[in-house]
């Protein structure tokens, strides 16, 4: 079977429905492994159509599933070698703030997290955590963890990057927009030259025996707030920044963080005494589950990883010599016929290849339904807003503004998360981790006011917590959420094809994790083991899909 009007094998290895990150990092992983890949995408690229859109995602190994935690270690490296073969900044650190109420499991699990992966990070009462981090207004009863690791991924300049090398080193494109080798750093939030600094993923000390942050059932003592204490306000621009993590403005006169390290900071900005309600866990030779860390090392990582390559400046047959990868765009899948060879009919052309991988975002049921199954998956729009500061700069990447991720918080049922203003000056991204179910073909039909309670609900959550924004949204986008009902991932063979891979519900937290979900998927379908358990992923863990649809 041949495109029309378009050269190609006439049979591919693997064929990869949909290129958003998933995809794309499917791809990749195959055509790094010198398979003959097509990649294949329903609209033009650049598109903001699903779900891999848009300048920022969060990167985090702060996870309350261990799961993740663990694919994170490796997802980071990941994105570092990227980074190098893209010439290109990709991460920018900030650190992330998860925010909770401390008696809330999920917040005591993403603590375990960060202290079992020895992770660096700290521990916060709602005072301290105010006094570190001014802009933000905790409430009575909770508390704050940071994740030093975390950060920003540039996420349309990541896509690029991902896709590029995909093919470039497959060597042929065969119809689509163009997408040019980078000759030079793509144009985008990141500051001129900066490279980010790729956080350890390896951990580095040894963990004592876990004595159960949430998993015993304990609830975690992570300090007495005061409430009283704590007044409205915005990190002061020139702020000093904390010594312990870049993500913190640290005036002097402020309480000291407890570390999650095992001690209490102790230096010139800090004071030496653990907040009175952490001191179980601080004292020397506790049990608890912070005995026996080391100290923290409270130093950026420095950056020190020399000049790194640009794919354009290899020679071109080092290029283009690994066999693999095409796409191409503007092709939408008409007709999927499984079979020893699959055979793939799109609006450009039929082709056939050994085995297909199906990440197709929200569109994943549609393209599932003549193959027999539907999985339990709701689209969901979501809205992607930005909130303009009061004074600017306050809360921005320069002024050390943390991503963060509020559990729960306000009584939201589901979890409010923020980046620092980078990408619009000025303009604080603060979304809900929720939406309006939608069909992905309707996306762009407003809806009607009564489904959009989220905007409410980040309203009441910024007049509240983040005092120096404006509490009306100035920039409303939007993506597009695939979710499981558990927003555990979908990465496995269809149950009656087995040539047949799929990829579907990220939930709203699959972009980091791309490169291992890249990794897996190319696995699976190569017939190779997994590196991880695949228990989470599995399909059968939906028990009442429905016979027919199987
Ligand atoms: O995965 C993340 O890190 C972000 C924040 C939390 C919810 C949505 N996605």
């Amino acid at each position: 079977m041949a495109a029309v009007g378009e050269p190609h094998s006439s049979l591919y290895d693997t064929i990869v429905v949909g290129a958003g990150i998933q995809g794309s990092f499917t791809a990749y992983h195959l055509a790094k492994r010198g398979r003959e890949t097509l990649l294949l995408e329903q609209f033009p690229l650049p598109h903001s159509r699903g779900s891999s859109h848009g300048q920022s995602r969060i990167i985090r190994r702060a996870y309350p599933q261990e799961h993740y935690a663990q694919m994170m270690a490796e997802s980071y490296r990941l994105w570092e070698q990227l980074e190098a073969e893209a010439g290109a900044p990709l991460y920018r650190q900030t650190g992330l703030l998860v925010l909770g109420a401390d008696t809330n499991p999920e917040f005591q699990r993403c603590c375990r997290t960060l202290v079992q992966h020895d992770i660096p990070g700290e521990l916060f009462t709602a005072e301290s955590l105010h006094g570190c981090f001014p802009g933000i207004q905790p409430h009575c009863g909770e508390a704050g963890v940071s994740d030093r690791t975390a950060g920003v991924l540039y996420a349309d300049r990541a896509l690029r990057a991902v896709q590029v090398p995909g093919w470039a080193w497959g060597a042929r494109l065969l119809s689509g927009q163009e997408m040019g080798v980078p000759t030079a750093s793509p144009p985008g939030p990141a500051t001129p030259g900066a490279a980010p600094a790729w956080p350890q993923a390896r951990p580095t000390a040894t963990l004592a025996t876990d004595t159960g942050w949430g998993s015993a059932g304990v609830p975690v003592p992570v300090g007495n707030a005061q409430c009283s204490a704590q007044r409205p306000g915005v990190l002061p621009r020139g702020a000093r920044s904390c010594t312990a993590l870049p993500g913190m403005s640290h005036p002097r006169h402020v309480p000291s963080a407890p570390s999650l390290q095992g001690q209490a900071r102790v230096g010139p900005q800090h004071t030496a005494m653990p907040e009175p309600g952490l001191a179980p866990l601080l004292s020397p030779g506790t049990r608890g589950p912070l005995a026996g860390l080391r100290a923290p090392s409270c130093a950026a990582r420095p950056l020190g990883q020399g000049p790194r390559p640009r794919l354009s400046q290899l020679p071109p047959q080092d290029r283009f010599r690994r066999c693999g990868g095409a796409l191409r765009d503007g092709e939408k899948v008409t007709d999927i016929k499984p079979g020893v060879v699959v055979t793939v009919t799109t609006s450009g052309g039929v082709y056939q290849a050994k085995s297909l991988v199906i990440t197709a975002g929200p569109w994943a049921n549609k393209l599932l339904a003549p193959l027999g199954l539907q999985l339990p998956l709701q689209t969901l729009r979501i809205n992607v807003c930005y909130w303009k500061e009061k004074v600017p700069g306050a809360y921005g990447v320069s002024a050390n503004f943390p991503c963060f991720l509020a559990i729960r918080a306000n009584q939201a049922p589901h979890h409010i998360y923020g980046l620092p203003a980078n990408e619009y000056p000025g303009l604080v991204k603060i979304c809900y981790h929720s939406g309006s179910p939608a069909d992905p073909e309707e996306r762009d039909r407003p809806p009607k006011a009564s489904a959009l309670p989220d905007i409410q609900i980040l309203q009441d959550f910024v007049s509240k917590y983040l005092p120096g924004l404006v509490p009306e949204p100035a920039v409303v986008e939007h993506c597009m959420y695939t979710n499981t009902p558990d927003e555990d991932f979908v990465l496995d063979r269809h149950p009656k094809f087995s040539n047949i891979v799929i990829g579907a519900g990220f939930s709203g937290h699959g972009f980091k994790l791309a490169p291992v979900v890249g990794k897996l998927l190319c696995q699976l379908s190569v017939g190779e083991e997994p590196s991880y358990a695949m228990e989470p992923f599995r399909i059968r863990r939906f028990p009442a899909l429905p016979a027919a649809a199987l």
